[in-house]
């Protein structure tokens, strides 16, 4: 390479960096009445966080930076969003920010027919029949269902059990929710594992989904290594076959009784009974049967672990502040609920402090610490140039604890604030499912299971703190939730 060569590649590398350094390091270059959003540097950004997990990170990076951050990696601009008034703007401006590409890939790599990997035109043929199954009405008939599995669990683990303080409550939390919904997605009772060939769809249900949480985090590698991998990963392709064809011969039972115009009473309609229904109905936007197991792996998927670190957060919080539990205890009474009591769902609708302390684990917790919007126009929030291709994280978490929007004190895990002072924070300011028209299809279903589970537990168990027993400090393990690292509680049968 002659010298000549030499020169022209640096002097067109040294331009690179200024132009690169003008258009996203400096305010200048703003056109008329609007501003421009300084990068911060990552390697600031990266002292500043150190190791912490995800939702500590975000918190550390709003006290420094402020509650809008922005930061290169590479050609993309992110941006992170602390404030109720941009992210309503933001989440009311669906013909500007949709879901983003960083989501869509990644969920695609392991079901391409679910809601988290689709966008436009087919994600509306999807949501409309998706959003129906998953509506108030269609998920009370489950109750009963989640009831018997709890009551499972609860003989299982503790009253049938000697062990009294309990180190794995996270992992049998995870067990006993995949139990609910692969009761409610699919009539497969895991329970009854008696055959070969319920043992082999247990153990690949709970592959795949092991897998499947540690592929939906690979945003950094390439697509093209990211699908390798998962080609060549023996585990989740056996598990993937095994469950494939179990969840299809299913459907195409599910297929032919509705064809044949057998009808099932509510209480025993599974979501995919309810989907196929959905969609010989609405001929349509019906989904084919490879779109339907997508959509029932996908909302497995969303919805398992989503719930289950927030009952092991219930738990853990329980074993800190004997108080509540005492209140909650207090509550359960007065309205006749005890061990030797059943619930009914006219019962659980009556419990008020216990949806303030739902409310609050969803609020305290760090379960979804935000979610993620792409601009596909230019725009403009607040005087502020937001450009195409501009990804946002809207800071779930840092909302929930920012003093501006919360009377009582955010830090602190307090139920009754949605009582008294912090009964209707602003819009925004509350938001554990998200928002927008991505908002969680799933809410009222883990809200039901959330409330079910935790009344449930406090009829007939009462949780404590084994002091120096065992370690019961807390901290965080981070997977696409982050839950509890150590959790060790005392378990008394009431
Ligand atoms: C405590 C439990 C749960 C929490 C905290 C939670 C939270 C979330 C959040 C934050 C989102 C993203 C929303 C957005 O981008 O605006 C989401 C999406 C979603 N959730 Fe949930 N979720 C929970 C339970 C469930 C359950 C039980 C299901 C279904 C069985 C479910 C299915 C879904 C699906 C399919 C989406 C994607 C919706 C779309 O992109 O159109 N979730 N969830």
């Amino acid at each position: 390479m002659s010298i000549l060569t030499i020169i022209l590649f640096g002097i067109l590398f040294v331009i690179t960096i200024y132009w690169f350094y003008k258009r996203y390091y400096t305010n200048n270059n703003s056109k008329g009445n609007t501003r421009k959003l300084k990068s911060q540097w990552l390697l600031g950004i990266g002292l500043t966080v150190g190791r912490k997990v995800f939702h500590e990170a975000i918190y550390c990076m709003k006290e420094k930076y402020g509650d809008i951050l922005s930061f290169q990696v590479g050609f993309r601009r992110i941006i992170i969003i602390s404030r109720i008034d941009y992210t309503e703007h933001i989440l009311s401006h669906r013909h500007i920010y949709d879901i983003s590409d960083i989501t869509t890939r990644n969920f695609s790599l392991l079901f391409p027919g679910g809601l988290l990997s689709l966008k436009g035109e087919t994600w509306k043929r999807h949501a409309r029949l998706m959003l129906p199954v998953f509506r108030r009405s269609k998920i009370l008939p489950y109750f009963e269902t989640i009831v018997e599995c709890i009551d499972d669990f609860i003989d299982k683990q503790f009253l049938n059990n000697k062990i009294k303080i309990h180190k794995d409550l996270v992992i049998k939390c995870q067990h006993i929710l995949l139990t609910v919904i692969a009761r409610i997605a699919f009539n497969y009772d895991f329970s009854n594992l008696s055959t070969n060939d319920g043992i082999n769809i247990h153990q690949a249900f709970n592959n795949m989904i092991d897998c499947a949480s540690r592929f939906a985090l690979m945003t950094a590698i390439p697509l093209w290594v990211a699908k390798l991998m998962l080609k060549l990963n023996f585990k989740f392709q056996k598990s993937l076959n095994i469950m494939k064809n179990h969840v299809m011969s299913i459907i195409n039972d599910e297929q032919k009784r509705q064809h044949e115009q057998i009808y099932l009473s509510d209480q025993r309609k599974s979501l995919i009974t309810l989907l196929v229904e959905a969609s010989q109905n609405e001929a349509k936007i019906s989904l084919s049967s490879n779109e339907m197991f997508d959509e029932i792996s996908m909302s497995i998927l969303a919805g398992f672990e989503t719930t289950s670190t927030a009952l092991s957060w219930f738990i853990f919080y329980m074993s800190k502040y004997p108080n509540i539990q005492c209140k909650i205890k207090n509550e359960l009474k007065q309205y006749g609920l005890t061990s030797n009591t059943s619930l009914t769902q006219e019962k659980l609708d009556q419990l008020i402090y216990v949806d303030c302390v739902t409310k609050e684990v969803l609020r305290f917790a760090p379960i979804a610490a935000g979610i993620v919007r792409e601009a596909i126009s230019d725009d403009i929030i607040d005087g502020i140039e937001i450009n195409k291709g501009d990804v946002f994280l809207i800071a779930i978490q840092n909302l929930h604890k920012n003093s501006n929007y919360w009377k009582i004190d955010p830090e602190q895990f307090i139920p009754e604030r949605f009582l008294n002072e912090d009964r209707n924070p602003p819009r925004y300011a509350y938001m554990p499912f998200g928002g927008g028209h991505r908002t969680c299809i799933g809410q009222d279903l883990a809200l039901l299971e959330l409330k079910t589970a935790i009344t449930r537990l406090m009829q007939r168990i009462t949780i404590e703190d084994p002091g120096k027993e065992a370690n019961n400090s807390g901290g965080f393990i981070q997977r696409v939730t982050c839950y509890p690292k150590h959790m060790a509680v005392r378990v008394i049968i009431d």
